[in-house]
């Protein structure tokens, strides 16, 4: 049995989830684990100097859990989806030979211990405007206040950016302003090359 480890991270509002819900829905016995459901309760969660909540930081998230869920899915693919009420697909009396595992995330690479687990990493970026748009259509809980985009969001992108570009370089950066369609097939082309190799 294979085991492959997929990492789609990139900027806020960059699509993210939309693309792994995509890459989900046409990968057998895939499963995607996504960061934002590991945020820490607001009233964990600090405030900087200008009253901002610092939300975008590996310290509002329980990495510890997040972590320890992938070391399930790691331990056995087939049980961690099944406890989850997925079926597993097998071809004919054969096990299935490959389970993919699709974590997203907006820090996915700034987390060391997560970082290297990953056998291929992919990073959506999209220019400032577009990310202050889409980022304004959404509703966090709790909401952005005035002037958190400005203020907070995107000067820890640039940090954060930073730290990753110092880290990690095995990175495939896509352009999120490109079709849906188009980023989907390349990644399942990337990937399907890494299966190529896996299975050789
Ligand atoms: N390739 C794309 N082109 C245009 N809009 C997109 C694309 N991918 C996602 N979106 C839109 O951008 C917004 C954020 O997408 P989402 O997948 O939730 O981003 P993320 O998970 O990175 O925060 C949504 O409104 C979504 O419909
Ligand atoms: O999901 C939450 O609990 C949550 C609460 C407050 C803020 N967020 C924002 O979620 C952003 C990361 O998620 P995403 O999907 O936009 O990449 C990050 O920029 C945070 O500011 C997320």
């Amino acid at each position: 049995m294979r085991k492959i480890i997929i990492g789609i991270g990139g900027m806020t509002n960059g699509g993210k989830t939309t693309l792994s819900t995509n890459l989900l829905e046409v990968l057998p016995n895939s499963f995607v684990i996504s960061q934002d459901i590991f945020f820490k309760d607001d009233s964990m969660v600090p405030v900087d100097s200008n009253g901002f909540k610092e939300y975008d930081t590996l310290d509002a998230l329980h990495m510890d859990r997040m972590m320890s869920d992938i070391e399930s899915w790691q331990k056995d693919p087939e049980s961690f989806m099944s406890s989850r009420g997925l079926r597993v697909t097998s071809t004919g009396s054969q096990k299935p030979s490959v389970f993919a595992l699709i974590v997203e995330g907006f820090l996915i690479f700034n987390h060391g211990p997560l970082n290297v687990l990953f056998d291929k990493r992919f990073f959506l970026e999209i220019p400032y405007s577009t990310c202050k748009e889409r980022r304004s259509s959404r509703t966090y809980v709790p909401p952005d206040p005035p002037g958190y985009f400005d203020g907070y969001v995107w000067p820890m992108y640039l940090k954060n950016r930073k730290e990753m570009d110092d880290a990690v370089n095995d990175i495939v950066f896509l352009d999120g302003t490109q079709k849906q369609e188009e980023l989907h097939s390349r990644v399942l082309a990337d990937m399907h090359e890494i299966l190529i190799v896996l299975q050789s």
